[in-house]
């Protein structure tokens, strides 16, 4: 795996695609994206994921939040099959994650994805145009994959960086770059791990206002996110895990329910004071 992959993992369904509307924009399956039944990781000895099951649909706004360490980022990979269950089952557009073996489906970007270290100096044009790769195999680029790189940079708004080096731009451009990589290759799925990490708080509501909009064009979305009220205001579910599972339903039922200060209070990370 290259340095660039480090940042988005992508997982192709060899099943076929899911069908787009002409401009490229709209993709989906009315399948559930994602089904874990049981599910359990520990890294040796650390149990790190515990008998976790939950759905995503197709379409689903889904947000994971919890304490640090409460696994978030080991179930998001469990979703993408970038980790293998010591125990229980992983589909992924309803086949076995392990018969899904191929790139373009799902865009992935990384918690290290605003990091400027691990960008290579590529072009963004040229970055977004990685995104097409899984599309042509060996093949050249024809005018239609220019055609759905060009309309990537200009739904994320980065035509204007498009001769830049990505080791060059700011964090939250970058993370953009990113997601029109996702863009340009059709991806059902955006997987996101802390994505605003580190950005400027106007580059962020824009950034999520972006979030909306693709989730409007029918793109399912996994989102990790320390700041519960982005989640709240955007997600349409949320999952709140602390190793076990302790909510996962729509976000008003998580909202009125007590699994944030259980899932906190599980790590001693939340303070209750009682006034005798
Ligand atoms: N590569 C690894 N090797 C060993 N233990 C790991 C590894 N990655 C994570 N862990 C441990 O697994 C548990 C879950 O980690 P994970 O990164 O999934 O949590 P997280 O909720 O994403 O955390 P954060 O919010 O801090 O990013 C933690 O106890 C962590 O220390």
């Amino acid at each position: 795996m290259g340095a660039f992959d480090a940042h988005i993992d992508r997982v192709v369904d060899s099943n076929g695609r899911a069908k787009r509307s002409e401009d490229g924009t709209s993709a989906h399956t009315v399948d559930p994206a994602i089904e874990l039944e049981d599910v359990t990781f520990a890294y040796g000895d650390t149990p790190a994921v515990r008998d976790v099951s939950l759905t995503v649909e197709a379409g689903d706004f889904l947000g994971l939040v919890g304490p640090n360490g409460s696994g978030k980022t080991t179930l998001l990979h469990l979703m993408l099959g970038l980790h293998a269950p010591d125990e229980g089952t992983v589909r992924l557009f309803d086949r076995p994650i392990d018969e899904v073996d191929d790139g373009s489906r799902i865009g992935y970007v990384s918690q290290q994805a605003t990091n400027r270290g691990g960008a290579m100096p590529v072009t963004v044009r040229e970055c977004v145009t990685m995104g097409r790769f899984a599309h042509v195999g060996h093949g050249r680029l024809g005018g239609e994959d220019r055609e759905a790189v060009a309309t990537a940079m200009e739904t994320v708004g980065i035509v204007d960086l498009a001769d830049r080096l990505m080791n060059e731009l700011s964090g939250g451009q970058r993370q953009r770059a990113y997601i029109a990589r996702a863009l340009a290759s059709e991806a059902d799925l955006l997987a996101l791990d802390e994505p605003t990490v580190g950005v400027d708080a106007e580059s962020r509501d824009a950034f999520y206002a972006l979030l909306d909009r693709l989730n409007d064009d029918g793109i399912t979305i996994v989102l990790i996110e320390h700041d519960i009220g982005v989640v709240t205001d955007r997600a349409d579910h949320v999952a709140c895990i602390n190793t076990e599972l302790y909510h996962h339903g729509d976000t008003e039922s998580f909202v009125e329910s007590d699994a944030l200060a259980d899932a906190y209070g599980a790590t001693g990370q939340v303070v209750h004071h009682h006034h005798p």
